[in-house]
């Protein structure tokens, strides 16, 4: 039977003879996705490069997949729609498993406002080999719309009030926080985390959970 188009059939799975586990073993260290999540400003392509440089001293191989940078070609026929934010978060859920897969520490950076969205994203790095064990740590960057709007580095959330953006996240598109990150970035007595201390958090989370060895 042909295959069909949008329903793929006659499609087989073709096992490496290289796995994971000898990967890994290779680069000393284990393949899982850093999910940052958070409004535009919050801080998440900051934490993003700040953390991929941390674990690069460290000797540690990342690499950071930034909304921003992606929609520029993987996804540059994708636009901020539900529907589209959804198959971005999809189409980067998809590419982080396969860095993790290659066993390099994926740092995914984007706003992700949808709950459902994100948990597909779990659900698709659970590996099943090891007793379910997840591969996908969730950073909620927990900083309030009036900091992320104070900030404003690019001038949208001016736009997004004057009207002249429509749609734009946490003015008038929802942002659903996470429920279950494993990670949360936010402010103390006022004062946001230094991108150092943000990064270090997030390195000591992979370190005690064994990522940073074979
Ligand atoms: N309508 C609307 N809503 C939110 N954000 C918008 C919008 N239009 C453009 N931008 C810019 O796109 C960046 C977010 O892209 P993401 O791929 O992370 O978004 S999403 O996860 O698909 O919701 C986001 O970048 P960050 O500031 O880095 O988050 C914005 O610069
Ligand atoms: N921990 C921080 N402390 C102070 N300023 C920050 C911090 N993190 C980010 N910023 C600043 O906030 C703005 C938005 O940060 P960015 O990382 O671009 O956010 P996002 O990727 O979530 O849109 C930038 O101007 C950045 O320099």
């Amino acid at each position: 039977m042909m295959s069909v188009m949008g329903n793929p059939t006659n499609i087989f799975w073709h096992e490496s003879t290289v796995g994971k586990t000898e990967r890994q073993n290779l680069i000393n260290q284990q393949g899982c996705v850093v999910w940052i999540t958070g409004l535009s400003g919050s801080g998440k392509s900051t934490l993003a490069c700040s953390l991929n440089r941390e674990l690069h001293s460290r000797g540690k191989l990342s690499y950071v997949l930034d909304g921003d940078n992606v929609r520029h070609g993987l996804n540059k026929n994708l636009g901020f729609s539900s529907e589209d934010r959804t198959e971005n978060i999809r189409r980067v859920g998809e590419v982080a498993k396969l860095f993790a897969d290659a066993g390099l520490i994926c740092i995914a950076s984007l706003i992700s406002p949808y709950r459902k969205d994100r948990d597909a994203c779990r659900a698709m790095l659970t590996d099943a080999n090891f007793i379910e064990a997840i591969l996908l740590f969730c950073v909620f960057m927990n900083m309030s719309l009036e900091v992320c709007e104070r900030r404003d580095p690019k001038g949208l959330y001016k736009l997004a009030r004057a009207g002249k953006i429509k749609g734009f996240t946490g003015i008038d598109d929802p942002y659903e926080p996470p429920l279950n990150c494993e990670i949360m970035i936010e402010e103390k007595d006022g004062v946001c985390p230094t991108p150092c201390d943000m990064a270090g958090q997030v390195v000591s989370y992979l370190d005690e959970n064994g990522f940073l060895h074979a």
